[in-house]
């Protein structure tokens, strides 16, 4: 889709820097089957483009996302949620090569943390709130909360703010590393924004095999991890990117990088 094709979200881009805002402000941004595709949509756009080597994603000064949409699930059965292909498009933003980067002000909730945490950073503001509510409802987090978030805050919290559904605050998120800054709220996007101008100023390539490589240590155990960094290191020693970086750095000047 074009970019002015969208509903949900708007698209934007800054040089090398695709740019999707979440634009549903009735729902605080409730991720429905419909915003969701359309995120997916562009962001697997922007990681098809080799002018774009980094994503921010955000949502309003009030949410990021207050949660999936419970009023889109609160019918559903056991059958319509096993049928649902929805997962698919959370594989898919998992799966993007390109680093994201998360703009969170305010309410991060349920799918809303959940896809702030699919992201590669997080940037929060101080009025960012996140938690995973889903015990209120019933229900428990659907699209990786209880996984990621206990590997990104532990057991002893996660099972705090799982179980008791509660909102936890920027200063705790950053205390317990599920956060990569603080900033204040007016600041949230444009640090986002400088951060992944910072990173798609890099070598596409290298910030795909740095993104892949850190993302292997949620999934292998530490010599199994420690091997595959080794494998994709020794991998950069085949681009053009490597041999232009040291040279850069050898004859003092900036690295003019060709992501190749
Ligand atoms: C994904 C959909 C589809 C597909 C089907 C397939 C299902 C399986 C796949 C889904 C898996 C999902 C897994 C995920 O882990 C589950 C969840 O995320 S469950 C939801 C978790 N989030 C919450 O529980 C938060 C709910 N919201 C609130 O508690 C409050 O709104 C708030 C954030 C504390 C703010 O409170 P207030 O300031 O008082 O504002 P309001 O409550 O009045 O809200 C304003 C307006 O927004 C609507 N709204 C808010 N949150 C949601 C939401 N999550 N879903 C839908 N609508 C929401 C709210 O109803 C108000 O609208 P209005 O009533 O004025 O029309």
């Amino acid at each position: 889709m074009s970019e002015n094709e969208y509903s949900t979200i708007a698209v934007d881009r800054r040089d090398r820097v695709g740019v999707i805002t979440l634009n549903r402000p009735e729902a605080l941004n409730a991720l429905n089957t419909e915003l969701m595709g359309e995120v997916v949509a562009a962001a697997q756009a922007f990681d098809a483009d080799p002018g774009i080597g980094a994503i921010v994603l955000t949502g309003s000064d009030r949410a990021f996302a207050a949660g999936a949409d419970i009023k889109e699930m609160a019918d559903k059965t056991f059958s319509d949620v096993v049928a649902e292909q929805f997962f698919g498009a959370w594989d898919a933003l998992a799966g993007l090569r390109t680093p994201t980067v998360a703009a969170v002000n305010g309410y991060a909730l349920g799918g809303g943390c959940e896809l702030a945490m699919l992201c590669d950073l997080i940037i929060a503001g101080d009025t960012a709130v996140f938690g995973q509510p889903e015990i209120n409802l019933g229900v428990i987090p659907g699209i990786g909360g209880s996984q990621r978030l206990t590997r990104a805050v532990g057991k002893a919290k996660a099972m705090d703010l799982i179980l008791t559904g509660r909102q936890m605050k920027s200063d705790e998120a950053d205390r317990l590393g599920l956060v990569s800054r603080v900033v204040p709220a007016e600041n949230t996007v444009q640090t986002a924004l400088e951060i992944a101008a910072d990173i798609a100023g890099k070598s596409l390539i290298a910030a795909g095999l740095a993104k892949e490589a850190v993302n292997r240590a949620f999934e292998s155990g530490l010599t199994e991890g420690v091997r595959v960094e080794r494998n994709l290191f020794y991998s950069t020693f085949a681009t053009d990117d490597q041999t232009e970086g040291m040279a850069a750095f050898v004859a003092k000047r900036r690295p003019d990088f060709q992501h190749r």
